[in-house]
């Protein structure tokens, strides 16, 4: 009798223990896949009140869609393995929203061995979540930042690196024509002295803009080599073509002014490559060649393209 009423006492604080908790507990009955228990604490959370979670389907149409199968599917595969396991998903509110939650499932098994019931706690993770994808968002920010020139915000020397290895890996695959253009700004130093550095600043953002609308695929890559030298990667792009692209650029700088000042931009030289079949050389080969045809286009009096 004593026995009895100890064991009942302990039930009690076992209950009101499991029930003060911010984690919500649930029991289901493997064979009927029925919930046997969980814990009031749902309604606060979820809207539903406990008694209207009554069978793992109740479970099943409370995770958000896009993750249902993948969570239902996973966690009935581990239970019938007898194999502990957790699994994160969104779960529907009543009112429509979605929550976080991280259920921990541990495996009851009976004498025989055989899955008898699964016991879990339900934790809310959405601040975690939002926190984690926070984190995601500013990797991904950093991740451009690193390959994105501070000043004009075209792509930086070592993206073009990167890219041009691939592109010319690609074109060598695929025998598809690579074009590259060097651009390098006329007389630089003198609008510097001219206008000040600031100035100057800002005319090297008039001229990446210029560059970024003149070249327009998808694939075209423009970045800032160094000082007032730009590059542009021209991926599946014939000689004519590229050549057609850097007159469009060197036009959009005759006509492209600095939008505050209204000062007219500087010249610009150009140099133009084409990576074919029967010329496959060397990359820095082909990089230092369209530079030398750069140097070209200004010895022979600048705003001119070489090609
Ligand atoms: N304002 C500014 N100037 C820069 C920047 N990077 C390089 N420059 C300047 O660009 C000028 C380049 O001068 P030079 O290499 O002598 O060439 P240039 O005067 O353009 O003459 P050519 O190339 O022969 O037409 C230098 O005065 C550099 O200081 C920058 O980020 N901002």
């Amino acid at each position: 009798m004593v026995e009895q009423a100890q064991q009942a006492g302990k039930s009690e604080i076992y209950r009101t223990l499991l029930e003060s908790t911010k984690a919500i507990p649930w029991q289901i009955d493997w064979k009927s896949a029925t919930f046997s228990y969980i814990g009031p604490q749902i309604e606060a959370l979820l809207g539903w009140s406990a008694d209207s979670w009554k069978t793992a389907v109740d479970w099943a149409d409370r995770i958000h869609p896009d993750e249902r199968q993948h969570v239902v599917e996973y966690c009935m595969a581990q239970s019938a393995s007898g194999i502990d396991h957790e699994a994160d998903y969104r779960a529907l509110t009543a009112d429509g929203r979605h929550v976080w939650i991280r259920d921990v499932v541990h495996v009851i098994r009976d004498e025989a061995g055989e899955v008898n019931s699964l016991v879990g706690f339900m934790f809310d993770i959405s601040e975690r979540k939002v926190n984690e994808d926070r984190i995601d968002e500013l990797q991904k920010t950093l991740m451009a930042l690193s390959y994105q020139d501070g000043l004009t915000g075209v792509a930086n020397r070592r993206r073009f690196d990167e890219l041009l290895a691939a592109e010319w890996e690609k074109s060598r695959a695929t025998g598809a024509p690579l074009s590259l253009i060097m651009g390098d700004i006329d007389l630089f130093k003198a609008y510097n002295d001219r206008h000040g550095h600031l100035q100057g600043d800002d005319c090297l953002k008039a001229v990446a803009a210029c560059l970024k609308a003149a070249a327009m695929r998808p694939r075209d890559l423009v970045a800032r080599y160094g000082g007032e030298e730009f590059a542009i990667l021209l991926p599946e792009t014939t000689r004519s073509e590229a050549l057609a692209v850097a007159e469009r650029c060197r036009l959009a700088i005759a006509e492209g002014s600095i939008v505050h000042s209204d000062n007219r931009l500087p010249s610009m030289s150009f140099g133009v490559g084409t990576r074919c079949d029967d010329d496959c050389i060397d990359m820095r080969d082909f990089v230092e060649a369209v530079d030398r045809k750069l140097y070209a286009a200004k010895s022979g009096g600048r705003d001119a393209i070489v090609a």
